[in-house]
């Protein structure tokens, strides 16, 4: 039995992990795995090459395949929700601080900040009048009305919901207008629906209140449901079931009353053996995002490795990221998939166009959480989670899985406590943190002391942000400075490469403008790009490079074809080149977070890495384009600083290199410009690239900790087991003399 069968991973899983020579689970994948088998939303926070993408991608994998061979065992009967030939609130769509009563006719909720709503369990569409009661049962904040299914369950904050609340006010995505009048402790609330000229409106008490709502003319094909959201509140509800208070306006039905052709169910948790058990075709059951192209393929390579002695029924994975033909994904979508992994812009434009269906996802994972907050995410996070079911099928809570090696972030602690349930920390460190395997150190480049760039005769292009103002040797001033600080680092970085006889590493510029000009720089003193000797042969990885010949250069740079790559932020996170020795920073990331990831691209599972960050000690003029650069960058030669309009701002990386100190809590060794780095950290027995000679996995590590600990228990135990024969038989002998 493998190590990863013994913490409950299928066999077939653990030999496609055996043959990739992962003989022992990760400290990480040790305390995750079992997590989400046992079905836990999980935030895992480890370092950098620690191995998260396989905590999460194993126990998802087993778990999905495990389903789709209880459906095709015909175990749907493992469902748990019958279709209820009653209508009352759904103990499924439900917001998760909201009670609903056995007979799914009354709900409340104590929360005090936040509104917590309910759908019932079926709704009307097509024709027809309807009517039902709603009851304050309790002092509170209440809104009652009409949604679909799309709608957020915070009724009326969005356009598919039309709600009518107690202080006097009908709301419809978030404009509350005054209506009717106030209601509370003990009234009803008639809520009426006409599907036939699209009318909402409401009565109190059995007084009509006139119209509240038209229906939009995009909406008068969906499905309508009764709805509730509530604060500290409670209310109960009278479909039609018991005579209602007060008689409803002639040619309006009870909603129980509804015919068969006009009833719909509600999806969320309807379960039924009819509609969820049988499995929708392009609604896979994880659902797994990425920040970048690079990554989501990545991750999707892993699944197919793990998956690979899995059959009958065989788990179909799906990747969805920009720059490749939509249509092949729409007909992979509907030939069927059951893993999806993806990058969020194409997942949602699948999502929204209905080729890409929620309906049956267990698996919500947001890989690199923070860096896709910091992307702009959160919104498009929060409408995809709203969209999932939070009680699967077969009575499985919705599980959410959040990682990254820098998840000790608001945003992310924000977003946990609004979207994921009861979530367990796997938290090694407790703070973000670089790996023991990641030698990471500093040269400062520092133009005033080194003037070797007055008598330059070749060197790295600049970023022409100085290409008006008058710089020169001799005249010190900021703008001099700053350009001899750009050309500094070029030689700073070719004298790295030469001093560590580099021949694979990854160096990050800021700007893709940089990465170009480095790239032209070094393939020019190599020997030119289709030179065979090219000691310095590189390739760009940037958002400027088509999609194509990015993977094309990623493949070149794994395959050993070129030294090195050159790459802006989008390539710092997640991704895992085997052995890499070596990373550069020419300048420091601007998010500070984002140190962590670049540095991490070295030090990867127990190999060993060196990390070298160039840090200018005078301010650095640098282009910084914002959503104000019509062209974002693109030909903008726009040299003034930011607040007087232009896109250029004053770099102070000194101030950056001591948050990111501040940040990890460490002091980061500062070498000199000959970038000779002292081994005597690592016992001079370090090979970056290389595991280190005595390293071993982290539990032969812990045998080899506890042995002491071990052999004095074990000592101590023969010690009292002697001392109570000799007591025990010693007085025997004495008696028996
Ligand atoms: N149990 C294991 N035994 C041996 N190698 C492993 C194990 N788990 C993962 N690895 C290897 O470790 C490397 C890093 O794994 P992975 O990419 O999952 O790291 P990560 O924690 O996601 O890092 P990052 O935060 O940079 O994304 C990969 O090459 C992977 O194959």
């Amino acid at each position: 039995m493998t190590a990863f069968e013994e913490m409950g991973v299928l066999p077939e899983i653990g030999k496609a992990v055996e043959e990739m020579d992962w003989m022992l689970p990760t400290d990480v994948q040790a305390e995750a795995i079992p997590l989400i088998l046992g079905g836990g939303d999980v935030l895992m926070a480890a370092e950098t090459g620690s191995g998260k993408t396989g905590a999460f991608c194993l126990p998802i994998i087993q778990i999905v395949w495990e389903t789709l061979k209880d459906l095709e065992a015909g175990k749907g009967s493992k469902i748990i929700v019958q279709i209820s030939p009653h209508w009352t609130l759904s103990f499924f769509d439900r917001g998760t601080a909201l009670a609903v009563t056995p007979d799914g006719l009354r709900c409340q909720s104590r929360e005090q900040k936040e509104w917590h709503g309910c759908r019932a369990t079926k709704g009307v569409q097509g024709k027809g009048k309807y009517y039902y009661e709603a009851i304050v049962t309790d002092e509170g904040l209440c809104r009652v009305g009409w949604s679909t299914q799309q709608a957020s369950l915070d009724l009326g904050t969005d356009r598919f919901g039309f709600g009518f609340g107690g202080t006097g006010k009908k709301s419809n995505n978030k404009q509350f207008d005054n209506y009717g009048e106030a209601f509370g402790m003990h009234d009803v609330i008639g809520c009426y629906l006409d599907l036939g000229s699209g009318e909402i409106k409401f009565s109190k008490n059995g007084v009509d209140l006139g119209e509240a709502f038209t229906i939009p003319q995009q909406l008068k094909s969906s499905a309508f449901f009764p709805a509730v959201v509530l604060k500290n509140a409670e209310m109960s509800f009278n479909f039609g079931a018991q005579p209602f208070k007060y008689v409803p306006e002639s040619g309006c039905i009870a909603l129980c009353e509804t015919s068969k052709e006009n009833l719909k169910q509600n999806d969320v948790g309807s379960g039924g053996a009819t509609s969820q058990s049988k499995s929708v075709k392009n609604a896979p059951q994880a659902i797994i995002i990425e920040p970048s192209r690079e990554l989501a393929e990545q991750t999707y390579n892993q699944i197919v490795k793990f998956k690979k002695h899995l059959e009958n029924p065989s788990v179909r994975e799906l990747l969805v990221i920009g720059g490749v033909n939509v249509k092949d994904q729409i007909s992979a979508l509907n030939a069927g998939v059951d893993i999806v992994v993806g990058t969020p812009g194409r997942m949602e434009d699948l999502i929204s166009a209905g080729h890409l269906s929620l309906t049956q996802c267990r698996f919500f994972v947001l890989d690199e959480a923070d860096g896709l907050l910091k992307q702009g995410y959160t919104d498009l996070i929060d409408r995809l989670h709203r969209q999932i079911p939070k009680i699967t099928s077969d009575g499985r809570r919705l599980q959410m899985i959040v990682c990254s090696a820098t998840l000790h972030a608001f945003e992310v602690k924000k977003m946990a406590e609004r979207l994921m349930h009861f979530p367990t920390w796997v938290d090694l460190k407790g703070e973000d943190a670089v790996p023991e395997t990641v030698h990471h150190v500093v040269v400062m480049v520092d133009p005033q002391k080194d003037t070797s760039w007055q008598s330059l005769r070749k060197h790295v292009q600049t970023d022409g942000v100085h290409a008006k103002d008058n710089v020169r040797p001799g005249n010190n001033t900021a703008e001099t400075l700053s350009e001899a600080v750009k050309m500094l680092k070029g030689e700073y970085c070719v004298r790295a490469i030469n001093e560590h006889k580099m021949d694979r590493a990854i160096i990050f510029c800021r700007t893709k403008l940089d990465c170009d000009n480095l790239e032209k720089y070094l393939n020019q003193i190599g020997g030119g790009s289709h030179s065979r000797n090219n000691l310095y042969s590189c390739i760009c990885l940037h958002g400027d490079r088509k999609p194509a010949e990015r993977k094309a250069n990623l493949e070149r740079f794994k395959k050993e074809e070129a030294k090195f790559l050159i790459c802006t932020d989008v390539a710092a996170r997640g991704l895992d080149i085997r052995g890499l020795p070596f990373m550069i920073n020419i300048t420091l990331p601007d998010e500070k977070s984002n140190y962590v990831h670049r540095i991490g691209r070295v030090g990867r599972a127990e190999r060993m890495g060196l990390a070298i960050s160039l840090v200018s000690s005078v301010p650095e003029k640098v282009w910084y384009h914002g959503e104000w650069c019509s062209s974002r960058g693109r030909n903008c030669w726009n040299t003034r600083l930011t607040d007087e309009g232009g896109c250029c701002i004053w770099f102070n990386e000194p101030r950056f290199l001591a948050e990111i100190e501040d940040h990890l809590n460490v002091t980061i060794q500062q070498v000199e410009p000959d970038v000779k780095v002292p081994v005597d950290d690592f016992d001079g027995k370090v090979t970056y690239g290389q595991k280190r000679a005595q390293a071993g996995s982290g539990y032969e590590n812990h045998v080899a900790q506890m042995a002491p600990a071990v052999q004095e228990l074990s000592e101590l135990e023969s010690k009292a087991q002697l001392l109570y024969l000799k007591r025990h038989f010693g007085k025997q002998t004495r008696n028996r003399n």
